[in-house]
C-alpha cells in the first residue's frame, strides 16, 4: 500500500506550525508550534492525538533548522519520526510564489531558487520557508517536498485589481503588482462558508476577513479571488499586530527626507513597529480588549483605527462584488475576538448586515453563522486550517504524481 502521512509545516517569522496527518484515515496524528525561535524563551508544545498528553519544552531554539529537528525528535518520541515508511510526503507554506506559482508545485533546484529570489518581497517570510523545505530535503531527501503557495489563490485577480497605477515598463520591469497573501486560508474559508450557507462555492460571493497577527481582506466572486488588501508585500490594507497597512507612500519620502531614516530603519519601523503595536505598545488583541476595558485610551484609538480600516474594506469589496451573501471571519482576531466582529459590522444594516449578540458571544471550533435569523447578507464565524488545507493539496499532487 501507498504512504499517506503528510507533514505539513507552516514557517513564519519567528514560529513554526506543524500537523502529521493521515490523510486516508483523514485524521490528525500530532499538532504542535514552536513559537519566539531565535530569542532566549523559545517554547516548543507538541501534542500526539494517537494517545498522551501534550508536552511543553522552553529554552532558546535558535533558528528555523534547529526547530524543526526539535519536531522531528519530539515525532519520533511518539513513534511518529520523519524516517517512516508511511509518510508520503511534505508540505510546506511558502508565501510569496510570485506569479509564476499558480498551483501547488513539487520543490527541485529551480523552484527553490524562486523562492529564493523573492526574498526581497517577503523578508519576514520566504527566508523561513526556505530553511523548512531545506532541513526537511535533509532529512528525508527520497520524499517529495510540496510547495503551497499564499499568493496561489490570489493569481485570478484581474489586472484592474492586480495593478498599481504606476508607469507600467518600470512595473513590469520590476515585477511589481499586487500578490497578495494568505490564500491558502481565503480559499479554505471561502469554500467553508459556502458549505456553511448550504451552497455550492461558485454560486456565492463572500469577503473573508482574515485577521490574525498579519492581516488581510479578499472579495471572492463565485470562488475565484477578485481582490485582495495585501499587495506586492504582505505590508498593504489592514491594521495589523506590528504593520501599518495603507498610508500615503509619501509617508516613506518624508521619513527619508526629512526623519534622515534609511530604507532598513523605515522597513523595520512599518513592518515590525507599526500597527496595534506601534499605535498602543501592544499586538495582541486580548491585551488591547483588557485594556480597552479598563478605560485606557491609548488601547481604544488603536482599536478604533483596526476598526475603521476593516470597515472600510468591508465597504469596499462591498462595492467590488456588487451582491454579497457571506462576510466571513478568521484566524486568531476573527475567530476569537467578539468585540472586533461587533464593531467591524456596526453601522452596516443599510447593507443587510449584523451581528446577533449572543451568537456573536458563542466561542467555538465549528464555523457558525452569528447573524440574526434571516439576515440578507450571513455573517459567519470559520476558524481557518492552512495546516490542513495544504496536507490535501500536498497529498491530491503526489497521488496525481503516482
Ligand atoms: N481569545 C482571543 N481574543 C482576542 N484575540 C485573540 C485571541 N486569541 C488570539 N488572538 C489574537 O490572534 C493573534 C494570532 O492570530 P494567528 O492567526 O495565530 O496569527 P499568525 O498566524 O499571524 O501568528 C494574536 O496576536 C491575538 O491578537
Ligand atoms: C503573509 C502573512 O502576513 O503571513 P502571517 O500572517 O503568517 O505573518
Ligand atoms: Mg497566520
Amino acid at each position: 500500500m501507498s504512504p499517506t502521512r503528510v507533514l505539513v509545516l507552516n514557517s513564519g517569522s519567528s514560529s513554526v506550525k506543524y500537523q502529521l496527518l493521515d490523510m486516508r484515515a483523514g485524521s490528525r496524528l500530532a499538532v504542535g508550534l514552536v513559537e519566539r525561535i531565535g530569542e532566549e524563551t523559545s517554547r516548543l508544545k507538541h501534542t500526539p492525538l494517537t494517545g498522551g498528553a501534550s508536552r511543553e519544552t522552553t529554552g532558546p531554539i535558535a533558528d528555523h533548522e534547529a526547530a524543526l529537528k526539535a519536531v522531528a525528535e519530539e515525532l519520533a518520541r511518539d513513534g511518529l519520526g520523519l524516517d517512516s515508511p508511511e509518510l508520503a510526503a511534505i508540505g510546506h507554506r511558502v508565501v510569496h510564489g510570485g506569479k509564476h506559482f499558480t498551483e501547488p508545485t513539487v520543490v527541485d533546484d529551480a523552484v527553490l531558487a524562486e523562492i529564493e529570489r523573492l526574498i526581497p518581497v517577503a523578508p519576514l517570510h520566504n527566508p523561513a520557508n526556505l530553511t523548512g523545505i531545506r532541513t526537511a530535503q535533509t532529512l528525508r531527501p527520497d520524499l517529495p517536498q510540496v510547495a503551497v503557495f499564499d499568493t496561489a489563490f490570489h493569481t485570478t485577480m484581474p489586472e484592474s485589481a492586480a495593478r498599481y497605477a504606476i508607469d507600467v515598463k518600470t512595473a513590469d520591469e520590476h515585477r511589481i503588482r499586487r500578490y497578495g497573501f494568505h490564500g491558502t486560508s481565503h480559499a479554505y474559508v471561502s469554500r467553508t462558508t459556502a458549505e456553511l450557507l448550504g451552497r455550492s462555492p461558485e454560486e456565492v460571493n463572500v469577503i473573508v476577513l482574515h485577521l490574525g497577527n498579519g492581516a488581510s481582506a479578499s472579495a471572492v466572486r463565485g470562488g475565484r479571488c477578485v481582490d485582495t488588501s495585501m499587495g506586492l508585500t504582505p505590508l498593504e490594507g489592514l491594521v495589523m499586530g506590528t504593520r501599518s497597512g495603507d498610508m500615503d507612500p509619501a509617508v516613506i519620502f518624508h521619513l527619508m527626507r526629512v526623519g534622515k531614516m534609511s530604507t532598513d530603519e523605515i522597513d523595520t519601523l512599518l513592518n515590525k513597529k507599526s500597527g496595534l503595536i506601534g499605535l498602543c505598545g501592544d499586538n495582541d488583541m486580548r491585551e488591547i480588549r483588557r485594556r480597552v476595558d479598563e478605560g485606557d485610551e491609548q488601547a481604544q484609538l488603536a482599536f478604533d483605527i483596526y476598526i475603521h480600516r476593516l470597515k472600510k474594506y468591508i465597504g469596499a469589496y462591498y462595492a467590488v462584488l456588487g451582491r454579497v451573501d457571506a462576510i466571513a471571519f478568521t484566524a486568531g482576531v476573527g475567530e476569537n475576538a467578539a468585540p472586533v466582529r461587533e464593531a467591524a459590522v456596526a453601522g452596516l444594516e443599510e447593507l443587510g448586515l449584523a451581528v446577533d449578540g449572543e451568537l456573536n458571544a458563542v466561542r467555538g471550533d465549528e464555523p457558525r453563522l452569528i447573524s440574526p435569523a434571516h439576515a440578507r447578507v450571513a455573517v459567519a464565524v470559520v476558524p481557518t486550517d492552512e495546516e490542513l488545507e495544504i496536507a490535501n493539496q500536498t497529498y491530491a499532487l503526489v497521488e496525481k504524481n503516482n
